[in-house]
């Protein structure tokens, strides 16, 4: 292959031919008689600690002076690179990387490098110990533990290995298949009985001895961590953030791509909108909104959106004017009000419906729902308990101020709420509030006696223009109702009531015992309908807690982020695999996608998803995939064994280099 004919780089990858005739015959031979065989803690750490305790295998007389050990090639025994130097190198085209930083020794000992030695004349140094059969171990006994690939390649690496051998019918691919984690800084020492240790040795009867340092032959390689994204700083607990954040988001994604039930009868597209799900009961108990019946529906927009459609039964649009507040409604975008969308008139229901369209927030429940409803008991310690209903100070605290902020916001564009009930308020997230159902009373009770639509600023209470107009000084009125609606609310949320506010004493009484007093201020004051800027006056520094909340809220959701900002990068990288594998020609090359750097590329890809276990199962291992597409993005030095599907050559190849073979490859796409 072409990528072998370039020896004058570093060495990045090795081919692995089938051995020779001879080689297998001196292989059988040494299996034959152990006590011949070289021990092989000897061959991969230099020692043996059994050497003197009854270990029998070959044990060849120690230097007297260790080798020295190369830092850049910590996983290749110093002692055997000059063996190392005959490997053939694979250099990717076009490489953005420096080629990798051998030693001095190791440079050196490569422009000695007689040019004749290629890749089709393995070194025949290592004929004075036995060949390593990386599966030797594994096959010769039946339930040890396989050997990771990592292990492998740096055993590889350590016997300077140019001549490998793959058992006939037995899949390389298969050596591995419990890659689970990231064991690449690992260095383990396999024992007699193919045990793996990561860093410990075993006696010769598999047992683990205990925990030991690293042989000083092999320097610990750390991943090049500094180039993959820091992860976040853990989030710090907020206000408005839950903490089942990711379960929470993936129901919602689940209540939205639900379908409905067969067979509700119900219209299959009303102006565009379509898939219609009723969000709540139609058959049970209905109350009224106000003299109407009233129906909400989740359903899907043009644009595939979800929204919601509230139907009011039964309505008759007399004038066409009525509809003038809902434009200007859908001009309000406040983070506390459901926002409006649109409103019509049908006939798809059998009867004549206003539809009013709003943002659908999915998995939201009422304030009512949330706080108010009775709830069925629970276990808790072994016994039936009644669930507390108690909304704490400090989430009332912030309900009043996003309350608060959404009625200013209503009532600064020249409008009304109309509409504040712990029915009509939604929890759309973690302490959350918005205002639903906004405009809707608007066109029920429209009347052409009051129809000049409000211009900002031209209200009573909290408008500053002259004379009131009768429209204005409607709205007005509306605007100090919403004020009395809201104090209604909160004295309904202290006390679990809805109906609390009809007797005063008692529900200020149940108040008093379980909130300070600022609470029992602010909702009488809301009862007796002042203007909206003296409520934030005794909201006061509550509003600076609540904006730091707000930031913290920020921050975590970055953290988020930045998780998510790391699957995007491997993401990109699957693209690139995408468009660069098995594509059918490209520069009038059908085998483009086949050749050159791509092979690299081709082989790679087996490597992360084709993997087979020794069974021939495939290995559908998702963390080997994040863990080598991650080292891949981050090009590292890491070396790694490349089988080709025919099994005949293995190359051996860094993270670096298969980075640098998809730049290429997709370069060349790009550039087109
Ligand atoms: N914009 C929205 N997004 C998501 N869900 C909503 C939205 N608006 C309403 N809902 C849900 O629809 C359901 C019915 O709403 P509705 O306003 O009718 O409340 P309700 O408690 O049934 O009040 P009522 O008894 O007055 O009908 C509620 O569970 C509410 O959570």
């Amino acid at each position: 292959m072409a990528f072998f004919s370039r020896p004058q780089s570093v060495n990045a990858a090795v081919k692995i031919v089938a051995p020779t005739s001879e080689d297998e015959q001196a292989k059988l031979s040494a299996k034959k008689d152990s006590t011949q065989r070289q021990c092989r803690n000897i061959l991969i750490y230099g020692s043996c600690k059994f050497e003197d305790k009854g270990c029998i295998y070959y044990h060849p007389p120690r230097p007297t002076t260790p080798p020295p050990a190369s830092p850049s090639q910590p996983e290749t025994p110093s002692g055997k690179l000059s063996q190392a130097v005959n490997a053939p190198v694979f250099v990717p085209k076009s490489s953005p990387f420096p080629p990798t930083s051998p030693t001095p020794a190791y440079a050196q000992a490569q422009t000695s490098l007689s040019p004749s030695k290629g890749i089709s004349s393995p070194a025949t140094e290592y004929d004075e110990h036995d060949h390593y059969d990386p599966n030797y171990y594994y096959y010769s006994e039946n339930g040890a533990h396989p050997m990771p690939a990592e292990g492998l390649t740096s055993q590889m690496q350590a016997f300077d290995l140019n001549v490998f051998e793959i058992p006939e019918g037995q899949s390389s691919m298969g050596m591995h298949p419990d890659y689970e984690h990231d064991q690449y800084d690992h260095v383990g020492q396999y024992d007699h009985a193919g045990q793996y240790d990561h860093g410990g040795h075993y006696d010769h009867n598999g047992h683990n001895l205990g925990f030991y340092p690293p042989q000083p032959t092999f320097i610990h390689q750390p991943l090049d961590y500094h180039l993959y994204g820091l992860p976040p700083a853990p989030p710090t607990s907020s206000h408005f953030i839950s903490p089942t954040l990711h379960t929470d988001l993936q129901q919602r994604s689940e209540t939205l791509r639900t379908a409905p039930a067969p067979g509700l009868g119900l219209p299959e597209e009303l102006e565009g909108y379509h898939t219609l799900v009723p969000l709540e009961s139609t058959t049970s108990d209905r109350r009224k909104f106000g003299s109407w019946y009233s129906t909400v529906y989740r359903a899907t927009g043009k644009d595939g959106r979800g929204y919601v459609l509230r139907r009011v039964e039964n309505y008759r649009l007399m004038h066409q004017a009525a509809f003038t507040a809902i434009e200007q409604w859908s001009r309000i975008r406040h983070p506390n009000i459901v926002s409006v969308q649109e409103a019509f008139t049908t006939r798809a229901f059998g009867d004549s419906s206003l539809i009013m369209v709003y943002t659908y927030h999915p998995n939201a429940t009422t304030l009512y729902d949330a706080h108010i409803k009775p709830k069925a008991p629970t276990f808790q310690n072994g016994r039936l308990q009644a669930q507390s209903q108690f909304v704490p100070e400090r989430t009332l605290w912030s309900y009043i101020i996003q309350i608060a902020g959404a009625i200013k916001a209503v009532h600064d564009k020249g409008l009304a709420v109309r509409m504040i009930d712990v029915t009509k308020v939604l929890v759309t997230g973690q302490n959350r509030v918005r205002i639903s159902s906004c405009g809707i009373a608007d066109v029920l009770s429209y009347s052409p006696a009051t129809a000049a639509p409000a211009t900002p600023g031209t209200t009573g209470s909290t408008g500053s223009t002259g004379t009131a107009s009768p429209t204005s000084s409607i709205i007005a009125l509306h605007q100090q109702e919403d004020l009395a609606m809201f104090g209604k609310l909160i004295f309904a949320l202290c006390c679990s009531n809805v109906a609390a506010i009809n007797n005063l004493n008692k529900a200020l009484d149940v108040m008093s015992k379980t909130y300070s007093a600022d609470v029992k201020n602010v909702a009488l004051f809301c009862l007796s309908k002042p203007g909206m800027h003296k409520l934030f006056d005794m909201i006061g520094s509550r509003l600076l807690t609540e904006m730091d909340e707000m930031q913290n809220g920020i921050d975590s959701l970055e953290g988020e982020l930045m998780y998510e900002l790391e699957n995007a990068r491997l993401v990109r990288l699957l693209c690139k695999f995408g468009f660069i594998n098995e594509r059918p020609e490209f520069a009038r090359d059908p085998r483009w996608s086949e050749t050159g750097d791509r092979y690299i590329i081709k082989l790679f890809r087996d490597y992360v998803f084709h993997q087979v276990d020794e069974h021939g199962n495939p290995v559908v291992n998702l963390s080997h995939v994040l863990t080598c597409l991650n080292k891949l993005d981050a090009g590292t030095e890491e070396r790694i064994m490349l089988v080709s599907r025919d099994e005949q050559s293995v190359l051996v190849v860094s993270y670096k280099d298969v980075k640098a073979c998809i730049e290429s490859a997709f370069g060349e796409l790009a550039r087109r």
